[in-house]
């Protein structure tokens, strides 16, 4: 299995790359290549942009403008084989939280975090096997993760109420001063 930091994203509710804003001393982008390395031996980035911390493994997306449905299909295209999948805005998930995710896992599903009724599309793992489904759902025009994950009976992978603060997603500017109480205060750990 691969991993695979979607970050081809326009971050228009930040107003500014979300990725490259400085948290605790280096990019939020930093912290998730960091995070997956404890777990992954190898990394790539999906998407377009060109201020990317790593010069190899970014794998362009084969159709841009169709959001993080059209990275995942990229990167399934560009690796051939399984892909374990988080998004560049989540800098606290752990490599606790991603052994958790590889040891609930059900083969050839789509696994994707859940925690109370909130859905992670953009955490989880995207079996090969979805490829074909994944691309005509995309040229149907439906590019909304959730419809595809209930279209091919996702397992949704339960959390722990201790892995809250990792989830955060940085979204907003709002999201990022959550992110600095958080990591000033170490409540991700
Ligand atoms: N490769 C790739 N990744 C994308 C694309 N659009 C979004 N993403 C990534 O998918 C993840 C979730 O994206 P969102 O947060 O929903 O969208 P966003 O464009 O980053 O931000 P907003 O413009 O504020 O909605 C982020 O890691 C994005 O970088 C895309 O077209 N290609």
């Amino acid at each position: 299995m691969q991993a695979i930091i979607l970050a081809g994203g326009k971050s228009s509710r930040m107003g500014q790359d979300k990725a490259s804003m400085i948290l605790g001393g280096k990019t939020v982008i930093q912290h998730v290549i960091d995070n997956l390395f404890f777990v992954f031996d190898e990394i790539f980035i999906s998407g377009n942009h060109n201020n990317y911390p790593i010069s190899k493994g970014i794998i362009k997306d084969v159709t841009t403008q169709k959001g993080p449905i059209g990275g995942i299909r990229s990167a399934l295209e560009f690796c051939q084989e399984d892909i374990f999948v988080c998004s560049c805005d989540m800098p606290f998930v752990s490599s606790d939280l991603i052994k958790n995710i590889l040891q609930k896992k059900i083969e050839n599903r789509i696994n994707v975090v859940r925690f109370g009724e909130k859905l992670y599309p953009v955490l989880g793992i995207y079996p090969f096997s979805i490829l074909t489904d994944l691309k005509k759902t995309i040229e149907s025009g439906n590019l909304r993760m959730i419809s595809f994950l209930e279209q091919q009976n996702a397992h949704y992978i339960d959390l722990e109420d201790s892995f809250e603060h990792q989830l955060l997603n940085i979204n907003t500017p709002e999201n990022f001063r959550n992110a600095e109480i958080i990591f000033n205060n170490n409540l991700y750990k």
